[in-house]
């Protein structure tokens, strides 16, 4: 039996006295999208936060790829990091206001230690992936469109090479008119490089139209797993 790309048993994630994911489980291969969909508030971005253990669950495991990353120090976490990226609903958020797209995409490869005489060529074909030509790579944050940004910060989450993507909201904070075209490249990406998505929306037409399963959460429980 292979094992899942990801793998979530029993995670909890308190706040005080708010337990926010109350034993939640799923399971994800590559190439997959599955979504977590539910009310504002039952739980879906802490299971993400905890998924990526930018907030360490309470309780729980979390396994990549097989390893289990939940008890790892974050000197033990750093290495295993790039596998997992996250893109969250803010466009600008993610990115520097000060830095060059250029060099935002360029500073995972710098930080990783890939960084050689091929790296401009490697941020180019980065750029291209999301369909964003060489010339924005001389551009800043501002000086892009929300849709624009987000493909910057899906080209910099690329370089990483992750095997997962956590996509926290990707498409809610952009102008709707640029939200299929956002979705419609990460399927595509999702089925180029073979990536795993977890994806997380609070929109139904758009987890219907884009994720092979979906897990619905309520009040930090999982009501349903389709599929
Ligand atoms: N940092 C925090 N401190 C205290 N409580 C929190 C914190 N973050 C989330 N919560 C609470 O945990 C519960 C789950 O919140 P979470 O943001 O994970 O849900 P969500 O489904 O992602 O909601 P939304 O779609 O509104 O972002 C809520 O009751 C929320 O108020």
């Amino acid at each position: 039996m292979s094992v899942p790309l990801l793998d979530v048993r029993d995670l909890v994630v308190r706040y005080g006295t708010v337990t926010a994911v109350d034993r939640v489980s799923f399971s994800l291969d590559a190439g997959e999208t599955l979504a977590l969909n539910g009310p504002s508030g039952c739980g879906k971005s802490s299971t993400a936060l905890a998924v990526l253990q930018l907030r360490r669950p309470d309780s729980g495991r979390v396994r990549l790829e097989g390893q289990e990353l939940t008890g790892l120090s974050d000197d033990e976490l750093r290495p295993l990091r790039p596998r997992m990226q996250p893109v969250f609903q803010d466009p600008y958020g993610s990115l520097s206001p000060r830095h060059r797209i250029r060099d935002a995409v360029a500073e995972p490869l710098k930080v990783q230690g890939r960084w050689g005489p091929d790296g401009p060529a490697r941020v180019a074909e980065l750029l291209d992936l999301v369909g964003l030509g060489p010339s924005y790579g001389d551009r800043r944050p501002h000086e892009l469109s929300g849709g624009q940004c987000q493909r910057a910060g899906i080209a910099r989450a690329l370089a990483s090479e992750p095997r997962l993507l956590v996509l926290d909201e990707p498409v809610s904070a952009l102008d709707p008119s640029v939200r299929a075209g956002v979705l419609n490249l990460l399927s595509d990406l999702r089925d180029e490089l073979g990536l795993g998505c977890l994806f997380i929306c609070h929109d139904e037409a758009v987890v219907r139209h884009f994720a092979d399963r979906v897990v619905r959460m309520r009040d930090g429980r999982i009501v349903t797993d389709e599929g």
